[in-house]
């Protein structure tokens, strides 16, 4: 029996005989259900399915052996997406903590813990709460009991308990924050704003209500994959000693956690000048511990201290210097996201290193330190290493790409479900004194405890330090060396290294990041390097986000976009299907589905 509500939910249930079908528009499935048909997607017959262009999948199952399935099915364009689940089992499954393998006396610290929730790069908690052994156990058993949990199935849990526990916090989506399923809300953002990242088949959704869930993160953006690593944490959280004259008080643990919705990617919540962050969980060259520190709020920089070594940083030179490739070696710098060309006002030159293993090493650092747990070289450009000779700048702008004139494939639109630059690391490989320029210049930003100085008295001022004599008067490069010195800026030293984003949490672009290479004002050559980090799959790279109108997307990219997925668990309320299997058509053997199996994920290509 099955049947489609006015929310696009096909609800399947007591199939005894289940086929995954793949079938066309009018034709109706053969088996001993009915299945309603998703509106906009009509479904072609597996022989059928290169002919037609608008597919989406249906499951429907084999075996008497299978009770319930939950079936998800979306195209990776968005377009649709198909989600089924068996109606609710009436038995009640129980779980305890003492099943999962780490043992539930250890879990019984959870007790003790106060959960801070926050959302997404706010330094401000949302709402707090505890997790009960009982709240956490009956997670569990909507989850099926699982005695291990794998991240992605903590995530789900967590997310499904705390948008219970807080559903009177502001913990919703800015727009709707205190709606009663806001917090579900704002870890599923909808499908146009959730970003299809490479490992989205293996998202748990929420049990029952089909949200994909949250990703959890420590404020240091260490990401939560375990109960252990909760349990790590609350060794390291704050204590808050009992004061209360009460038997049944017991010392009690804050614990911060960062919730970052499906999709999106861990930023950093800084809520002072000077604010420090120990980065304890990144392993660095040096030995000693990572920590950021604080340097501007809007836009958001970061000193990142020993993040690289001087050595690292001569190695990069070298290798730079010596490169003969033309593609890689050291030449003229360019601009723009399709088309590079030479601009006039970015002077100085660069080489690439992709895949030195210093370089490596250093991206995944970036990564790591930002928050990235599995190491993507999609989401990075390479690693620019950047020569500025005497006189040479970068005048303002964004790393932040944009798709002027809309005409590319590639969809840059990163509130929504592109992809774009959100953060940048830059290392500097050499040092420039006070009255050398080189300093990067955030110059939309005022400089902490600085008073403000117009424009015209800055260049005044320059002029009158006579540091500037080698740059022409009212040229481009005098009047940014004049706001260099103006406005917030860092200033290059060997080794240090700086972090900025060019996004907000929510993905929209920080207009407050736009930042100049100020001109080398003395003799001295700056040498620096940066890695541009992005937040979905880059252009040209497997996942790549595009956009909807396909109609000018090349063969290979349209081949891309249209794919469907479809995920298939048991949910083992039933024990008469622990032996179910999964099979397309009657031959096709995908896989066992009993309870213990993990999800099957399909994707279809069309
Ligand atoms: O050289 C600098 O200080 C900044 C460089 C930069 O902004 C860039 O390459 O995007
Ligand atoms: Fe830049």
């Amino acid at each position: 029996m099955v049947r489609e509500d006015s929310t696009h939910e096909v609800i399947v249930s007591q199939c005894n005989k289940v086929f995954i079908v793949l079938f066309y528009e009018e034709i109706p499935y053969s088996g001993s259900a009915s299945l309603a048909r998703w509106r906009n997607s009509p479904i072609p017959a597996k022989s059928e399915i290169s002919n037609f262009r608008t597919v989406a999948l249906v499951a429907l199952f084999l075996f008497p052996t299978l009770a319930e399935v939950r079936i998800s099915a979306q195209s990776i364009d968005g377009r649709s997406i198909v989600t089924s689940e068996a109606e609710e089992d009436e038995a009640v499954v129980s779980c305890t903590l003492d099943s999962l393998s780490i043992g539930g006396q250890q879990l019984n610290v959870l007790d003790s813990i106060s959960f801070y929730l926050h959302r997404n790069g706010e330094p401000e908690a949302c709402g707090a709460s505890v997790l009960s052994e009982s709240t956490i156990e009956k997670g569990l058993s909507q989850m099926e009991c699982k005695k291990e949990v794998d991240k992605y199935q903590l995530e789900a849990l967590l997310t499904a308990v705390f948008a219970e526990e807080l559903a009177a916090s502001d913990c919703g989506s800015n727009d709707n924050s205190t709606a009663p399923e806001g917090f579900l809300h704002y870890c599923d953002m909808g499908v146009d704003r959730t970003i299809v990242q490479n490992d989205y088949d293996h998202l748990v959704r929420i049990p029952r209500k089909g949200n994909l869930p949250c990703r959890f993160f420590s404020r240091e953006g260490d990401r939560i994959s375990s109960f252990e690593d909760i349990l790590r944490m609350a060794e390291k959280a704050e204590t808050r000693e009992c004061t209360e004259e009460n038997d049944v008080c017991t010392d009690r643990m804050d614990l911060h956690l960062y919730a970052a919705p499906a999709g999106r990617v861990f930023m950093f919540a800084p809520s002072y000048v000077g604010e420090i962050f120990q980065i304890s969980h990144v392993k660095d060259s040096l030995g000693q511990p990572i920590s950021l520190e604080v340097l501007s709020l809007d836009p958001r920089v970061f000193d990142i201290y020993n993040f690289f070594s001087a050595d690292e940083a001569h190695s990069l030179i070298d290798k730079a210097v010596k490169e003969t490739s033309p593609t890689y070696r050291l030449h003229r710098s360019t601009t723009g996201s399709a088309t590079a060309s030479i601009f006039n006002k970015r002077t100085s030159e660069n080489a690439w290193d992709t895949h030195g293993t210093l370089a490596q090493t250093i991206k995944r650092r970036c990564l790591s330190v930002l928050g990235i747990d599995e190491y993507q070289e999609s989401l990075t450009d390479g690693l620019q290493i950047l020569r500025y000779n005497q006189s040479n700048a970068y005048t303002a702008h964004m790393d932040y790409l944009e798709d002027k004139d809309g005409s590319q494939v590639y969809d840059y639109e990163s509130v929504g479900k592109g992809g774009n630059r959100f953060a940048t690391i830059l290392l500097y490989m050499s040092d420039l004194g006070e009255h050398d320029g080189g300093e990067t210049a955030f110059v939309k930003a005022d400089s902490p405890g600085k008073e403000h100085v117009p424009l015209h008295r800055a260049i005044q001022q320059l002029r009158d330090s006579g540091d500037a004599s080698t740059l022409t008067p009212d040229s481009w490069e005098e009047i940014m060396a004049a706001q260099c010195r103006a406005r917030l800026s860092v200033r290059p030293k060997l080794a240090r290294a700086v972090l900025f984003y060019s996004q907000h949490p929510n993905g929209a672009e920080d207009k407050m990041s736009f930042h100049s290479g100020c001109p080398v004002l003395g003799a001295t050559t700056k040498w620096a390097a940066n890695l541009w980090v992005w937040n979905a799959p880059r252009p040209e790279f497997e996942g790549a986000p595009l956009k909807k109108d396909l109609s000018n997307v090349t063969k290979a990219e349209s081949a891309a976009s249209q794919q469907l997925r479809a995920v298939f668990r048991n949910s083992g309320k039933d024990r008469r299907f622990e032996k179910a299997e999964l099979y397309f058509d009657e031959d096709g053997f995908f896989g066992k589905l009993g309870p213990k199996d993990p999800p099957i994920s399909l994707t279809v290509k069309f």
